[in-house]
C-alpha cells in the first residue's frame, strides 16, 4: 500500500513540475514576464522540496503500465494556446492528485499543494486573458459567419489564409444546431490559434468556452453580459453613431463594430452610417474597432482611405469562391495600411 502511495506521489510531483516548466518557458520567452517566470520557478522548487528521496526510491518505471499509454491527440498541438491549455490541465490534475493522496502522506504537503492549485488557476486565467488581448490586437480582419452548407470548410479556408478572429452568427438555426456548430467552430479556431466570438448569446458563448460575445444595441445589456462572462472574456459592441461609440468605450467594450459603412443585404433595413462615421472612429476611437457593412475586395481601399485599420466582413468571405485567397487579399491590404500608418491611441475619454 505504502509503495503504491509513494509511486502516485512521485509520478504526480514529476508531472506537475514538467507541466509548470512548459508554462514557465512561455512566460519567459513568449511574454518576457520576469515576475510570472519566477512564480512558476518558485512553484517548481516548492514541489522539488516535497519530492523526498523516499518517494523517488519507490519509482518503478519498467513495471508502470501507464508509461505506454498515449492518446493520439498528444502527438500534435494546433497552437501555443493549446500547448498552454493542455499543460495547465496537466498541472492542475497532478496537483489535485497530490492534494488527495497527500492527505494520507503529509497533511502540510496536501494543504500547500491545494493553495498552489488555486494560484495556478489564477495564472491560467491571466495568461488566457493576455493571450486573447494579444491576438485581438493583431487581428485586423474579422469574419462574421452566415448560415452555410459549407460553414466549416469556409471558415477553415479563411483560417488557412491567416484569419485571427471569427464570430459565429446564425439567426435561423435551433439551439441544438447552434450549440453543435459553435462547438465545432470553437475547436477549429483553437487549432489555428484564432479567437472565437459568439454573436448575441452569452449562454452559448459560455457553453462552448468561446473567447467572448458580440452584442448589438438591442441585445442584452452590457453589464449583465460582463457579470456572466467575467473580466477575462471579450465583449464586442456594435455602434452606429459617435454617441454609441462613446457609450461602448465607457461601459468597457473590448472592441467595437463601426457601421454599416455601406447598406448591406446582410443587415437589411439598417441605413448606412457611411464613411463619415469611419473617419470619426479613426480620429476618436481608443479601442480596437472594425469597420463593417458592405465591405468587399472592390471597396476596401475607400474604407482604408477613411482611416480604418481593421475590417469585418460576412459575404465577402462566406460567399467567396476562394475564401483563403480573399482572406489573404484583405489581410495584405490591412497590413500595408498598418505599416504605413501606425495606429494612434487617442485619449480614451475623447470619443
Ligand atoms: C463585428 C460586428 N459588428 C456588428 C455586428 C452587428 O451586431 P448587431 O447589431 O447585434 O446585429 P446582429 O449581428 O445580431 O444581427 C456584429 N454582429 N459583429
Ligand atoms: C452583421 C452586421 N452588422 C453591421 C453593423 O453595422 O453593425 S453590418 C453587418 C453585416 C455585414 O455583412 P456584409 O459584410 O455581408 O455586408
Ligand atoms: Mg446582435
Amino acid at each position: 500500500m505504502q509503495s503504491a502511495l509513494y509511486r502516485i506521489l512521485d509520478a504526480n510531483l514529476d508531472r506537475a513540475r514538467e507541466g509548470l516548466r512548459v508554462i514557465e518557458e512561455w512566460c519567459r520567452f513568449g511574454l518576457n514576464d520576469v515576475a510570472l517566470t519566477e512564480r512558476c520557478k518558485y512553484w517548481r522548487q516548492e514541489l522539488a522540496h516535497w519530492h523526498q528521496a523516499e518517494l523517488r526510491a519507490a519509482r518503478n518505471t519498467p513495471d508502470d503500465p501507464g508509461t505506454d499509454l498515449t492518446h493520439p491527440n498528444e502527438a500534435t498541438r494546433g497552437s501555443i494556446e493549446q500547448v498552454l491549455q493542455v499543460n495547465f490541465c496537466r498541472v492542475e490534475e497532478a496537483l489535485r492528485v497530490l492534494e488527495e493522496y497527500g492527505k494520507v502522506y503529509r497533511a502540510d504537503m496536501a494543504s500547500a499543494v491545494k493553495q498552489m492549485r488555486y494560484q495556478v488557476y489564477t495564472l491560467e486565467s491571466h495568461l488566457m486573458t493576455v493571450h486573447r488581448r494579444q491576438v485581438l490586437d493583431s487581428a485586423a480582419l474579422y469574419l462574421v459567419t452566415s448560415p452555410s452548407e459549407n460553414l466549416f470548410s469556409t471558415v477553415e479556408a479563411a483560417l488557412k489564409g491567416g484569419l485571427g478572429l471569427v464570430q459565429y452568427r446564425d439567426k435561423e438555426a435551433d439551439d441544438a444546431t447552434r450549440f453543435q456548430n459553435a462547438q465545432k467552430l470553437r475547436e477549429l479556431c483553437r487549432d489555428y490559434g484564432a479567437l472565437f466570438i459568439v454573436n448575441d448569446r452569452v449562454d452559448l458563448a459560455l457553453a462552448v468556452d468561446a473567447d467572448g460575445v458580440h452584442l448589438g444595441q438591442d441585445d442584452m445589456p452590457f453589464a449583465w453580459a460582463r457579470q456572466m462572462l467575467g473580466q477575462h472574456k471579450l465583449i464586442g459592441r456594435s455602434t452606429h453613431s459617435p454617441e454609441q461609440l462613446k457609450a461602448a468605450i465607457a461601459e468597457g467594450a473590448d472592441y467595437v463594430g463601426v457601421g454599416p459603412v455601406y447598406e448591406t443585404p446582410t443587415k437589411a433595413g439598417r441605413p448606412a452610417a457611411g464613411l463619415e462615421y469611419v473617419k470619426y472612429a479613426a480620429e476618436h476611437c481608443s479601442i480596437p474597432w472594425y469597420a463593417i457593412g458592405g465591405i468587399d475586395t472592390q471597396n476596401i481601399h475607400e474604407v482604408l482611405g477613411a482611416g480604418a485599420q481593421r475590417v469585418s466582413v460576412v459575404r465577402a468571405i462566406m460567399q467567396a469562391e476562394q475564401p483563403t485567397f480573399v482572406t489573404q487579399f484583405f489581410i495584405a491590404q490591412l497590413e500595408q495600411k498598418r505599416r504605413f500608418q501606425p495606429q494612434s491611441t487617442p485619449d480614451p475619454w475623447e470619443a
